[in-house]
């Protein structure tokens, strides 16, 4: 049996690291494990500007402890009056890594995203020209779809034309849930490609309706029936270069959670590499997890792979009931439970 396991240093592709005192307290759990991080842009306001694109990066860079290396890859907020000019200009700048949709009132600090893809059709005909990548939230929000059918209603309604109309702009899929989502993934060209979470590898919906409401197993795109959680892990551990990792860690304090209208997210930055681990090894598939962690992404997105290392140790860890962010609680991912693999250092 395998007792240790090195990897090219891992990326995260897709993370919420807040701001103020949330901002300080999670940013050296993403920073122990990720060389980069595609940071999201859906702050209160919103990230839609370079200026404030690139004062976000400075206050995510302060809240990195010494002696950590970690490099924030900022994101731009479409919303239905983006200018095409200052996506153009904030690429160019090396300010904006990728731009990210999100349908108007889908998931947290939605409401000013884009009520209609048409109204940004300039903007991403100049994404495509440009080479930049645009990260999506997959769900419509239409009243009349069920919340479990948004992902794949989504992709018929909006992601499929899309693409049919601009092949040359890279999409990522994100935070992937449903086996249509994979099954469209694969079969779409290179342009598109997917992050997976997690919590969507580990759990279905079970987890979050039996035996009592679990706030904390709930997150947008909400979890599946079992079939999907199994497709996304055979996609996952394929060994595809189409799937990368993205944790989609989306802290909120555990009484926005715990509430009779509770917040979606999932906290799982403190232990997200030792939760993929657990699924890599349980579906035999060690050897394609560097893939998924640390190669599929920065050559999707064009950028160069880590020079550094990690290494994981068959150690049992322990994950906490709940860590500290700043005088109020969060509730990881895996509370209470014990992991396999233990990240060094
Ligand atoms: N995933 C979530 O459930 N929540 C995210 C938003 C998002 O990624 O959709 C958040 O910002 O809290
Ligand atoms: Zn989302
Ligand atoms: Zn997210």
């Amino acid at each position: 049996m395998t007792e240790t396991l090195t990897i090219r240093r891992p990326d995260d592709w897709h993370v919420h690291l807040r701001d103020g005192a949330m901002l300080q307290a999670v940013t050296r759990h993403t920073a122990r494990q990720f060389a980069r991080a595609i940071v999201m842009p859906n702050l209160s306001p919103p990230v839609t500007s370079v200026a404030a694109a690139r004062a976000y990066r400075e206050r995510i860079v302060a809240a990195v402890p010494e002696g950590m290396a970690f490099e924030p890859l900022m994101t731009c907020y479409l919303t239905d009056d983006t200018e095409p000019a200052q996506v153009r200009r904030g690429f160019a700048d090396g300010v904006f890594t990728a731009a990210k949709l999100y349908p108007a009132g889908a998931t947290t600090n939605s409401a000013n995203g884009v009520t209609d893809i048409g109204n940004i059709r300039a903007v991403l005909e100049t994404m495509a020209e440009i080479g930049m990548v645009l990260c999506v939230h997959g769900e419509v929000t239409d009243d009349d779809v069920d919340i479990f059918d948004r992902e794949a209603v989504f992709i018929e309604r909006v992601l499929s034309p899309l693409i049919a109309d601009l092949p040359q702009l890279k999409v990522v899929f994100e935070h992937l849930t449903s086996a249509d989502g994979v099954a469209f993934v694969e079969g779409a060209g290179v342009n598109v490609a997917a992050t997976i979470t997690p919590q969507h590898l580990h759990i279905n919906r079970n987890a979050m309706l039996v035996g009592g409401i679990r706030p904390h197993a709930y997150c947008l795109p909400v979890a599946k029936r079992e079939a999907h959680r199994l497709a996304l892990r055979r996609a996952a551990t394929s060994g595809s270069t189409k799937f990368f990792l993205g944790t989609d860690s989306a802290p909120h304090p555990r009484e926005a959670k715990e509430s009779a209208c509770g917040c979606a997210g999932i906290f799982n930055a403190p232990f997200a590499l030792e939760s993929y681990l657990a699924v890599f090894e349980a579906d035999d598939a060690l050897e394609r997890f560097e893939g998924f962690a640390s190669e599929h992404g920065p050559r999707f997105y064009g950028l160069p792979l880590n020079e550094g290392r990690v290494t994981f140790r068959r150690e049992p860890v322990s994950v906490p009931e709940t860590l500290d962010a700043g005088g109020t609680a969060l509730v990881p991912f895996h509370a209470g439970e014990t992991l396999g693999w233990r990240l060094d250092g």
